[in-house]
């Protein structure tokens, strides 16, 4: 049958692809990948103020997400600690399939790689960045496919997970739909998209375990930080 995004459908998407391109990192944190030194000291501490204000960023995006502001002020809590690593995965995934300047990827990729993260943890990284750059995502699945890893209702500690169903259907129902309007000739397309969040699911825990050794090294995060991965 033919498939059709309704007008209510339509106003959604612009909504939150509106949000996503609005928040962009400030392009001081973003020049500076290419300004400073290489040590991995430096490179901790670009990427920890790089993360800092990517959740900044994440947290207005989030709150531009129709009905978010809406749920039970701790179960926007949750979902934001519970999501965050994962939007940013999805954000530096979209920086290394060439969202910026070139040059800034390789650069990026190199202080990621001299930043005391061991090696166990690079390949799981760096294959996603590669799985999410084989799908030339667009940027109104970008957009979509983040909303829906924020709107994920069986987070730690979220008490109403009915009210986020409720709010990550209609998303999942428009990706779907705009899927298959985009990639006519690619009917698993939407199935893709959605594996890309269960491999987002095992990073969660990857990074964990990049956060112990980091702080085994003594080495430490911003206030926003320490909030949000309840660190130290
Ligand atoms: C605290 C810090 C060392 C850290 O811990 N885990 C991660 C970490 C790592 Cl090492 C990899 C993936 C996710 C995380 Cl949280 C990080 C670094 O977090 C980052 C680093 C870069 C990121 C982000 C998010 C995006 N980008 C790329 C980017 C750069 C410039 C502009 C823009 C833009 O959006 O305009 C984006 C997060």
């Amino acid at each position: 049958e033919k498939v059709k995004i309704t007008k209510e459908q339509q106003a959604l998407m612009k909504v939150v692809v509106e949000a996503y391109n609005r928040h962009q990192i400030p392009q001081d944190v973003a020049k500076k990948l290419l300004q400073e030194q290489y040590s991995e000291e430096e490179n901790f501490l670009l990427l920890t103020e790089m993360a800092t204000s990517q959740v900044q960023v994440l947290v207005e995006f989030t709150k531009n997400i129709p009905g978010f502001l809406s749920l039970n002020h701790e179960d926007q809590i949750a979902l934001l600690k519970g999501s965050a690593v994962e939007a940013m995965f999805l954000r530096s995934a979209q920086v290394f399939s060439r969202k910026m300047p070139n040059g800034h990827t390789e650069v990026l990729e190199e202080r990621i790689r001299k930043s005391g993260i061991s090696e166990e943890f690079m390949t799981p990284m760096f294959n996603f960045y590669k799985s999410i750059g084989e799908l030339h995502m667009m940027q109104e699945e970008q957009a979509l496919l983040t909303a829906i890893a924020i709107l994920t209702p069986d987070r730690p500690y979220v008490k109403d997970q009915q009210a986020v169903e409720r709010l990550q259907e209609p998303m999942l129902d428009v990706l779907r739909k705009l899927c298959v309007l985009q990639h006519p000739q690619e009917p698993q397309y939407f199935a893709r998209l959605l594996g890309r969040l269960t491999e987002l699911r095992t990073l969660n825990h990857y990074h964990a375990e990049m956060l112990t050794s980091w702080r085994m090294n003594d080495h430490k995060f911003t206030p926003l930080l320490c909030e949000i991965w309840d660190v130290e």
